[in-house]
């Protein structure tokens, strides 16, 4: 199992590297790329770690070398946000390098599974789907957005909030990756129950804990930390599902939603990337709600990805 690292020698991609070499199983291969010359030194910097995955790093313009032969492409290329900004002002910069690294992909590993965390996520995963139809190799059981970020915040948040245990908690979190399209589905918390004032707030919470980052960070970035937890779960579930193992998470996928081209919901993964589109099931009259006041902006923002491309 080959994992490629695009963005590697960022805030975000030197974690999840760190992460991935310490969890990925014995015999996988780990291939970082960053245009920032620095990343064949993140890769030397890892490789001292004693495990049993090989790590190379790449620099420069092209990260074609860095693709041959991936079975999973993770994209966090590309600049965060700085207070005051939504994650839509990174579009004018972060389409194009999207864009440019998928066109690559589509050349070099076109079977891969892709994983997009580069934001806007909501805009970034429909600009990947349109290259790779242009080059004819769009299989969209393989293309993710990553929102594993707003489940690990929501497990967080909750546990916190009821005193409970993290790894107990085990929800879906369905729509976009922005402000109003993430949607935590609080309702179907086995054994929790929240007052409409809780739902409300907590929702509120998941929603702008990207921004509470950002601020906290005081210009110095976003979530990398954190992020860099999520994407290695998220590429670790895709391992083990290559494996064999049922393993189910929310993601950002072309999956036939009745709400939009493009929605985070349930997918069981698989060999071969998403094995099956689960329903989300029953939601409360305020997550309607939610899901009809996000459909604007989740369209608004898809239309853009594809109009760019
Ligand atoms: N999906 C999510 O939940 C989520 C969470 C946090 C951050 N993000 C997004 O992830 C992205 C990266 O965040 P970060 O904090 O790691 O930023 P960062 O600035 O620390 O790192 C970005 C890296 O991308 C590299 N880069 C820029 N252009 C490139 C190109 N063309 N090819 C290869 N590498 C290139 C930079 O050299 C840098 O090392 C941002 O867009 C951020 O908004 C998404
Ligand atoms: O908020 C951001 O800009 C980064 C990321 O999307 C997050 O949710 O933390």
């Amino acid at each position: 199992m080959k994992v490629a690292v695009l963005g590697a020698a960022g805030g975000i991609g030197q974690a999840l590297s760190l992460l991935l070499k310490t969890q990925l199983p014995a015999g996988s291969e780990l291939s970082l790329y960053d245009i920032a010359p620095v990343t064949p030194g993140v890769a030397v910097d890892l490789s001292h770690i004693p495990t049993q995955v090989a790590i190379k790093g790449f620099a420069g313009e092209d990260p074609s070398p860095a693709l041959e032969g991936a079975d999973i492409v993770l994209i966090s290329a590309g600049v965060a946000r700085k207070p005051g900004m939504d994650r839509s002002d990174l579009f004018n910069i972060n389409a194009g390098i999207v864009k440019n690294l998928i066109e690559k992909v589509a050349v070099t590993c076109p079977k891969a599974c892709i994983g997009i965390i580069t934001n806007p996520v909501n805009t970034t995963v429909p600009i990947a789907a349109e290259v790779l139809k242009k080059a004819g190799v769009y299989d969209p059981a393989k293309l993710f957005g990553v929102t594993t970020l707003d489940v690990i915040r929501s497990e967080t948040f909750i546990a916190e909030a009821k005193g409970l245990n993290p790894a107990d908690i085990n929800l879906n979190v369905i729509g976009g990756h922005s402000g109003v399209t993430i949607l935590p589905l609080l309702s179907q918390l086995d054994g929790i129950s929240f007052t409409d004032e809780e739902i409300a707030a907590m929702t509120t919470r998941i929603q702008n804990a990207g921004t509470e980052v950002v601020e906290a960070k005081a210009g110095g970035g976003s979530a990398t930390l954190s992020m860099g937890q999520a994407a290695a779960r998220f590429c670790l579930s895709l391992v083990k599902a290559a494996q064999g193992e049922d393993v189910i998470e929310c993601a950002y996928v072309d999956g036939g939603s009745e709400h939009a081209k493009f929605f985070a919901q349930p997918v069981r993964l698989g060999p071969q990337g998403v094995a099956e589109i689960l329903p989300y099931g029953e939601i409360s009259a305020f997550e309607k709600a939610a899901i009809d006041g996000m459909l604007d902006t989740l369209h608004g923002d898809i239309d853009k990805g594809v109009e760019f491309v």
